[in-house]
């Protein structure tokens, strides 16, 4: 199948420095990848922030510049002559089922022209990815697998559920744990290794499971231990236990869990080979930056060296960095790792999966749960994950769709693991038709079923916004996202229009359909 025209991939590479730039260079862990090395800050400056890689002041100065422009052309004031289009409910319907695991429609699939047998992967690794049902490569796996095998420091910026997990994991799976190629001699090496080769660092225990479970199934149940999780909110001297009996080449975990393990001294990644940071800019802010300095000072750092010593011995660590919002300062540094190394940029559009439909809706506040309830019966959506911003208005929402039979319930951070999990497990299988949450759910949640977002409280920005969207139309699947707002409010679903460059036109629901509003052009 050729790869679709419409497929967007970022995919930034350079080489890793060699130790002896590292050392000239910096002392800090993130120095080899690092924004000092390209800004020319002193190496002995306080740890990675995103202050430190420009991050806060890049995002406010664009909104600040996006937000006068608008004000400027006077949106918020305009009321555009308007016609209304009907959009039927059989264009929407797009999934075809939820509960019953039956093949998903896919619109626009974001598959490569090769196979996975041409991107260089060992045969016993080719054997299990078929075994567990993957066949094609995707566009963004096609791309990162060569690229991370030839040992490059990568960061991969494609839009959400454009399959960039296993564009990692596959790379990492071929030279770590039982399926890896064989050594130089031929000889397959013992599935059976000494120390933890990969570390894979996620923002929230649910992603963190949900990226465990990818691994398992390509390991297969026999294998499962290779890979430990290591979450908050799950029994610390559990994970410390296994860690200690099964001796797990992989580790994935929260910021917090794993530094404190590692504090405690009972992990042991200083011959780590990978360190993934999948939703880098997640991991890069500010909330996560103590516990984000110490595992990128100390994972891949060969045993004995001298924190304060130099030179620094560091392990051949390749660091590997993923997102669908990779801010510029990122890129501009990935850039600078190599500047011979050829690159792929695109803008910033590039985090939305280019099949999904954008709408929103003005209402009343007191009104905004029953327009949500009519936009799922107009749209016909069966797994609906709708967004809000706080927690005592979530559950409000709940009660009121409940009392009108629709199946829903909420999820969010003051729930307990216990019930958060079995909250998703209900979504995921089908018993729930709305799942209502907040930013927690916003990144990397998978649920391929999923086929309407709707925002109850407008997201902060087009960065929220993105990710928000990207819980549908994973895939290449048909996806919408409608946005239920008060009028004092349009003007910044506007504002996000311009940002990421799709259209929201308004729309309404009435006797169970979809309207469209078209704004006449001036
Ligand atoms: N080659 C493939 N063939 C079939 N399914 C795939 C393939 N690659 C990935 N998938 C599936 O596609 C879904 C989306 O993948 P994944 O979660 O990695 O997307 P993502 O790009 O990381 O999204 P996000 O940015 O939202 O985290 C997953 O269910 C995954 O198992």
């Amino acid at each position: 199948m050729p790869a679709s025209a419409s497929t967007r991939l970022l995919l930034v590479f350079g080489e890793s420095l060699p130790c002896s730039r590292l050392t000239h260079l910096s002392r800090k862990v993130w120095s080899h990848t690092n924004v000092r090395f390209v800004s020319q800050v002193n190496p002995d400056d306080g740890p990675l922030t995103l202050a430190s890689l420009n991050f806060k002041s890049e995002f406010e100065k664009t909104n600040k510049n996006k937000a006068n422009k608008v004000e400027r052309l006077g949106v918020p004031n305009e009321t555009p002559k308007t016609k209304l289009r009907v959009v039927g409910s059989n264009s929407i319907k797009a999934v075809k089922a939820v509960g019953v695991k039956k093949a998903l429609e896919i619109e626009s699939a974001p598959f490569a022209a090769e196979s996975f047998s041409e991107l260089g992967l060992p045969p016993l690794l080719l054997e299990r990815l078929e075994t567990a049902g993957f066949t094609v490569p995707t566009d963004v796996q096609s791309a990162a697998v060569p690229t991370i095998l030839k040992g490059h420091d990568v960061v991969i910026q494609s839009y959400t559920g454009s399959g960039k997990t296993l564009a990692y994991l596959l790379p990492i799976l071929s030279e770590v744990g039982p399926l890896k190629k064989k050594s130089l001699n031929g000889e397959a090496e013992s599935g059976k290794k000494k120390e933890i080769e990969a570390v894979i660092v996620a923002p929230s225990r649910e992603l963190g499971m949900q990226i465990v479970r990818e691994v398992e199934k390509i390991l297969g149940p026999a294998d499962k231990r290779v890979v430990q999780q290591l979450v908050g909110g799950a029994n610390r001297s559990r994970q410390e236990e296994a860690l200690k009996k099964n001796k797990p080449a992989i580790v994935v975990g929260t910021p917090g869990r794993i530094a404190e393990i590692s504090a405690a001294g009972k992990l042991h990644t200083h011959g780590c080979r990978f360190l993934v940071l999948d939703e880098v800019d997640e991991l890069l802010s500010f909330n996560f930056r103590e516990h984000m300095h110490r595992i990128l000072e100390h994972v891949g750092r060969k045993a004995g060296a001298d924190p304060r010593g130099s030179p620094v011995k560091r392990a051949e660590r390749q660091t590997i960095m993923v997102s669908a919002t990779v801010p510029y300062s990122v890129i501009r540094a990935a850039r600078n790792w190599d500047s011979s190394s050829s690159m792929q940029t695109q803008a910033a559009s590039q985090s939305l999966p280019p099949a999904l439909k954008h709408y929103h809706c003005v209402t009343k506040l007191q009104h905004k749960v029953d327009t949500l309830r009519r936009c799922v019966h107009a749209l016909d959506a069966k797994s609906v994950i709708a967004f809000m911003n706080h927690t005592k208005q979530l559950k409000d929402a709940v009660f009121k769709l409940e009392a009108r039979g629709m199946k829903a319930a909420e999820l969010h951070g003051d729930l307990g693991k216990l019930a958060r999990s079995t909250t998703l497990k209900k979504f995921k299988d089908g018993e729930l038709r709305v799942l209502v949450t907040n930013e927690l759910s916003a990144r990397g949640l998978d649920v391929a079923e999923c086929d309407l977002v709707v925002n109850l409280d407008l997201p902060t920005d087009s960065i929220h916004y993105a990710h928000r969207a990207g819980r549908t139309g994973r895939l290449g699947r048909k996806g919408t996202v409608v946005n239920i707002c008060e009028e004092p409010e349009v003007f910044v679903v506007k504002k996000l229009q311009k940002q990421l460059r799709v259209p929201i036109p308004a729309c309404e629901f009435t006797e169970g359909k979809l309207h469209v509003i078209e704004e006449e052009k001036l």
